[in-house]
């Protein structure tokens, strides 16, 4: 993996071609020998038949057709090997635009709000958004490709012809163009359909996502049967469209191909007037055969330079769509990083609607290397209070960040300052190292020991590079948290927020990677959230959340002062998790405070 993204501006498709510039000038080297090579061909054959023609009038023999048979393998030999060194290098050049453009979106991808991402339905988007950039580094690829195997070659071979007999070149050169024109004009249909078939296989995607992960839940309140039938309805649809996109694509190439060869007509007329020497010109036998042989490859390479056309639209489709996630993000490790600082919180409160106050008059400050534990009944607010950092809904008071109100902060600039871990791990359809790092240059393993999922990770059929989420193997909920939990290591934030991030662990590992976690983060502030008090001794301070109000203090204090935490923090010391009926309902919060 590179260790800078060399792309300038994301958003525009040529600066991807500029980042590459030394394996495209590898490809126009042997591209071009490539396609000077290809001429040979039609010039051997020529030489072949006239040379024929020689053989049975005795004025040449044997010997000299097999001197031309050697000539003509070296020649081909010499192409087909600049031929494999293109296609090698363009190859290339498709996997690092490949890499390139899922390095910036998944840059983006983590400096998105979660808001805007569930937004659009974050199985749809993350889905669509990957095969959106591999069909466009594809149609890149292509393209790159093309502009050698067709462009140049048709050129060489529109020379060639020129230099035999220039009026019948200029008729029989009217017609490809005009295959280009229909190509041109029924592009809309081909990108339509391409575009209802894409449009179709996301939302296949998400209901295969949905099927998949909430499966036991439709059978237990059985939906099961409506749910397969909503699944095959999205399955018939996709089936429909993937069909009719591939029928355009695939109909028009021979399309194209009888309206250019309709000049052969023309070409087998003139050209035999040419050889029996009442023509524009006068011809041997190997000249008509090398004028119809390059004409052939030229008509060829023009259906094929329709196929060009339909891959780069397809291409733009996907452009189109992901463009606006293709921003570069601040570099963690330049001047951007945000450095430590403290946190104070005064009087905050949020509220969801005007009757709905979910908590308010909460004050507290943090230092750096300081973790802060939350907890409370269920449906306390716990969330909403982590989310009032990420600044998706308005809270009342102020949370400030060093010298600055978060929600002043531009939305890159709070992607840099805080880090959220939610209850979903959103973990992509894509590797273990992959789901972590997020295209960030850095070694995964110290980062999987961390979260103690090292030795799982090791014993996967690929280990780092197994392919996890819903398009690979499937991951316990106690993986995926700590999946999650590593991704969030891997971008440190100055403030952290992890809401709930052990509760799929047992009490042994929930210890063990909370110690990894006090090490990694000296420098940052944590909030935890969590339902489980075994760590809150360990904790530089809690929150306790209860009916719209808060109480703030160290566990001693909270263990004096609130009855209702210390028989909750006991009840579960004793080896139950928390449970709501079983805390004292009737002690009043105001003992708390
Ligand atoms: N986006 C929202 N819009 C309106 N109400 C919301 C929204 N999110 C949460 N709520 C409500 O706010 C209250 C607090 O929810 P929240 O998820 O913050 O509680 P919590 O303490 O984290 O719950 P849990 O213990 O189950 O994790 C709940 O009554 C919930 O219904």
């Amino acid at each position: 993996m590179k260790q800078k993204n060399m792309v300038k501006q994301p958003d525009k498709l040529s600066s991807y071609f500029k980042a590459e510039w030394s394996i495209l000038f590898a490809v126009t080297i042997t591209g071009v020998i490539y396609n000077i090579g290809l001429l040979a061909e039609p010039w051997f054959e020529g030489k072949f038949a006239q040379c024929l023609f020689e053989i049975f009038s005795k004025t040449k023999n044997f010997s000299d057709m097999l001197k031309l048979v050697f000539a003509y393998v070296a020649a081909i030999a010499v192409v087909q090997l600049a031929r494999y060194m293109k296609r090698f290098y363009v190859r290339r050049f498709g996997n690092h635009i490949n890499r390139n453009m899922k390095q910036i979106l998944y840059g983006t991808l983590i400096h998105h709000s979660k808001a805007e991402l569930e937004s659009e339905n974050i199985g749809n988007i993350i889905t669509k958004a990957i095969s959106d950039v591999d069909a466009c580094a594809e149609g890149m690829r292509k393209f790159t490709t093309e502009v050698f195997d067709t462009g140049v070659a048709l050129a060489g071979y529109a020379v060639l012809l020129f230099t035999y007999d220039w009026r019948l070149t200029l008729i029989s050169l009217i017609f490809p163009p005009i295959s280009y024109y229909i190509a041109e004009k029924l592009k809309v249909i081909v990108q339509r359909s391409g575009a209802a078939a894409q449009e179709s296989r996301g939302r296949l995607n998400a209901a295969t996502l949905d099927r998949v992960s909430n499966a036991s839940t439709y059978r237990v309140f059985g939906c099961e049967m409506q749910r397969n039938n909503a699944y095959e309805d999205h399955l018939t649809d996709y089936e429909k469209s993937a069909v009719k996109a591939n029928i355009w694509i695939a109909a028009m190439p021979p399309v194209y191909q009888i309206i250019s060869m309709v000049s052969m007509l023309f070409i087998i007329y003139f050209g035999s007037r040419n050889v029996l020497g009442n023509g524009w010109t006068s011809w041997n036998i190997a000249a008509f055969t090398t004028f119809i042989s390059c004409f052939t490859k030229l008509a060829v390479k023009s259906s094929k330079a329709a196929k060009l056309f339909n891959a780069v639209q397809k291409a733009e489709v996907s452009w189109k769509r992901i463009k606006p996630l293709m921003k570069l993000v601040p570099d963690e490790t330049a001047e951007n990083k945000i450095s430590p600082n403290t946190l104070e919180v005064q009087n905050l409160g949020v509220s969801y609607s005007e009757n709905a106050q979910i908590f308010s008059g909460l004050s507290f400050t943090a230092k750096p290397g300081e973790i802060i534990g939350v907890t409370g009944a269920v449906a306390c607010g716990k969330t909403t209070l982590g989310q009032a950092f990420l600044c998706e809904h308005p809270y009342q008071g102020s949370i400030r960040f060093g010298n600055n109100e978060i929600s002043e902060l531009s939305e890159v600039q709070r992607s840099e300052t805080v880090g959220y871990l939610g209850h979903d791990p959103e973990l992509l359809s894509d590797t273990v190292q992959n789901n972590i790092l997020l295209g960030k240059n850095k070694d995964v393993q110290p980062l999987l020991k961390a979260v103690c999922i090292d030795k799982e990770i090791s014993k996967m059929p690929d280990g780092i590079n197994t392919v996890i989420g819903s398009g690979g193997i499937r991951l316990s909920g106690g993986q995926q948290a700590r999946i999650g939990l590593a991704r969030t290591l891997a971008h440190p934030r100055p403030l952290l927020i992890l809401d709930d991030p052990f509760s799929a662990l047992d009490k042994h590992t929930e210890m063990e990677v909370f110690q990894h976690l006090r090490e990694l983060t000296k420098d940052n502030i944590v909030i935890l959230i969590s339902h489980r008090l075994y760590l809150f001794p360990q904790l530089d301070k809690i929150i306790w959340m209860e009916n719209g109000k808060t109480a703030v203090g160290t566990h001693s204090r909270l263990m004096d002062r609130c009855s209702v935490y210390a028989s909750l923090y006991n009840l579960q010391e004793g080896g139950n998790d928390f449970e709501n009926e079983k805390i004292g309902t009737n002690t009043s919060y105001s003992e708390c405070v």
